[in-house]
């Protein structure tokens, strides 16, 4: 569904430039429900706009359902944005008119359809997020979760293929989250949407099967549910470290670069070192301080 090769964004400012994305390639497969996290400033709502035709690449190659993102004519990007892509924020105001209702908000992105397909399209969507009893409710006469779910009913108005939701329980309390990470899995689940989500909270990310972790623009690690674990079970790692639901991975370039996790660094006492001791062990590669070498002489 997502491939994204080499991608590479620069701001240009008047006197700087920026490059927050410095070569990242994901890929993300049709009707998969995955995670993207990173540190603030790593790039991810970079990574983002990308994917949802709000920005373009700099460099690279990036290619979703399909189309080939940096030969669209602007008239062709609307319509991506229009067809294929969903887009749920964190910060309502960007979803959402508080003194319409429920019913009406849904309903604005439904542009080619007539009043009748309207109305059964918006209440089906309203049921299917859980809030059929909510329809005729002004926004601003419901919750922060009803409201988050109007926004997802509203990003699936014109029937996406890609969901993309930004830190999508930023506003909301445990439960409600966990309410709509249910949603969001039974939306996956139900029609095969591919959902991206994009987060700072490794609780959240935790819930999906694949988390890929963003550091300074490039993917760094990847973790993948083990195969024996039920959905929604307990994490018990720290940040960024291996834990009982989810096997860590560290991604490879074609040139065999790789980051080295910072708390693997830190373990072994390489932490600021500028090089590291590398030695083939039968089938293993094992890494060690440099200062190792010298020690093993003496
Ligand atoms: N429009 C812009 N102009 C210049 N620099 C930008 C612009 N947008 C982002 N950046 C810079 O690009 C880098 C990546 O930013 P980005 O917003 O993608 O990170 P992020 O991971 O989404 O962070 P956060 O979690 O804080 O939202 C940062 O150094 C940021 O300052």
């Amino acid at each position: 569904m997502i491939t994204c090769e080499n991608l590479v964004k620069i701001y240009k400012t008047a006197d700087i430039e920026v490059m927050a994305l410095q070569g990242l390639n994901l890929h993300v497969k049709q009707g998969e429900l995955m995670a993207i996290i990173g540190n603030s400033g790593s790039g991810k709502s970079t990574l983002l706009n990308m994917l949802g035709g709000l920005d373009r690449p700099s460099a690279g190659r990036l290619t979703i359902d399909g189309i080939n993102m940096q030969k669209l004519t602007d008239k062709e990007l609307s319509r991506y944005k229009r067809e294929t892509v969903g887009f749920v924020w964190q910060n309502k105001g960007r979803n959402l008119i508080p003194y319409l209702t429920a019913r009406e908000n849904v309903e604005i992105p439904m542009l080619l359809h007539d009043r009748k397909q309207k109305r059964k399209r918006s209440v089906e969507l309203l049921e299917a997020v859980g809030l059929g009893h909510r329809l005729n409710n002004r926004l601003e006469e419901l919750s922060g979760g009803e409201q988050q779910r109007i926004a997802i009913a509203i990003a699936l108005a014109n029937r996406p293929k890609l969901l993309l939701a930004d830190e999508p329980t930023g506003a909301l309390d445990t439960r409600t989250s966990a309410q709509m990470m249910e949603l969001l899995r039974r939306l996956n689940a139900d029609y095969g949407l591919t959902i991206v989500i994009v987060t700072h909270d490794l609780d959240l990310a935790r819930q999906v099967e694949r988390v890929v972790a963003i550091r300074d623009g490039r993917t760094s690690s990847e973790m993948i549910r083990r195969a024996d674990e039920a959905q929604g079970s307990e994490w018990s790692g720290g940040e960024g470290e291996s834990d009982n639901t989810h096997i860590e991975y560290a991604v490879m370039d074609r040139t065999g670069r790789i980051q080295v996790p910072e708390h693997y660094l830190e373990a072994v006492g390489a932490k600021n070192a500028d090089k590291v001791l590398l030695r083939l062990d039968e089938d293993k590669i094992v890494l060690l301080p440099a200062s190792r070498e010298s020690h093993g002489k003496m």
